[in-house]
């Protein structure tokens, strides 16, 4: 049985490892926080780990990018897509009116991953505009913190999951902004997953790294994908850190790290005394398609 690390019980990230194993018995060790996620495979008390990396509505989840590039060396070993659909949760009792309706405006507190809070923006504004707004580690965190504070005026945004587990009461379904909001996981591990279906394509995410004022250095990179036709579907700089004004491109390739063409672009690159990292070579599933 596949052992796998992944955040709180009910939590998006949760839901999403069921879809891609599509019902495979797993052994889960669920952690609070996103940092003991990356150590449990880093350490190899479990053979993956679940990473959120990409929200449609939020984009890149910046701080799990960084870990990946500059905390641990594990390579991505699988994609996929799942719809993060938030909900409002709480102690309906506290807010429901004579008609039976709840009066958000009563909501004192609305907690939930920082990642989710942005997601709802408009529902907020329009529903629960005097609300406090706290981040916290996990959609599947808030709910819990919600049951264990009744009486208080607080709600979380999070998955059904969640509600039923806490035996919370879903004031408000799907409240998120755009609803194809959606949510790009990555796989991390030393071997390779067996996924029992075909992938919907395969990609190779790289990290490049530009020698320091070189112009014209990036539209060289670029051009290596080009003229070969290599179809990239990401294009981002995030700091290095070491000082202002200095970053890495984070690209992604649809292509296997050992084709020719992407062989051949990558030498190129480096040829143009750039520093290229290869952060995986994986399938890529998209939710719903089961092939
Ligand atoms: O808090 C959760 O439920 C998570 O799985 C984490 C996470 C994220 O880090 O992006 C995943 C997807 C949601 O859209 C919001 C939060």
């Amino acid at each position: 049985m596949k052992r796998i690390a992944v955040l709180p019980e009910g939590s998006v990230s949760h839901e999403a490892i069921d879809f891609l194993f599509d019902g495979e018995a797993l052994d889960l060790q669920h952690s609070k926080l996103i940092s003991d996620i990356f150590r449990a495979v880093d350490s190899g008390s479990v053979q993956y780990s679940v990473i959120p990396i990409e929200n449609t509505i939020e984009g890149s989840v910046s701080l799990h990018m960084d870990w990946l590039v500059n905390e641990v060396d594990i390579p991505m070993q699988a994609e996929w897509v799942y719809p993060s659909i938030q909900n409002v949760i709480g102690h309906g009792n506290e807010f429901v009116t004579d008609d039976g309706t709840y009066d958000f405006g009563k909501i004192t507190k609305i907690l939930s991953h920082p990642v989710a809070i942005p997601q709802c923006q408009n529902f907020i504004r329009q529903h629960s505009p005097d609300a406090d707004l706290e981040g916290v580690n996990s959609t599947a965190e808030a709910v819990e913190i919600v049951k264990k504070n009744p009486g208080k005026g607080w709600v979380a945004i999070g998955t059904k999951l969640a509600a039923q587990k806490h035996g919370l009461d879903i004031m408000a379904e799907r409240v998120t902004d755009h609803d194809n909001n959606y949510t790009r996981f990555v796989l991390i591990g030393h071997e390779p997953v067996d996924i029992p279906r075909e992938p919907d394509h395969v990609k190779t995410s790289l990290l490049v790294t530009l020698p320091e004022d070189a112009p014209g250095a990036l539209h060289q990179v670029l051009s290596a994908f080009a003229w070969r036709k290599l179809n990239l579907t990401r294009l981002e700089s995030r700091p290095t850190k070491k000082r202002l004004g200095s970053y890495y491109f984070y690209i992604d390739v649809i292509e296997t790290v050992d084709s020719v063409l992407l062989t051949a672009a990558m030498a190129e690159i480096e040829a143009l005394n750039c520093q290229v990292r290869v952060l995986g070579s994986y399938p890529c599933y998209t939710y719903p398609s089961r092939k």
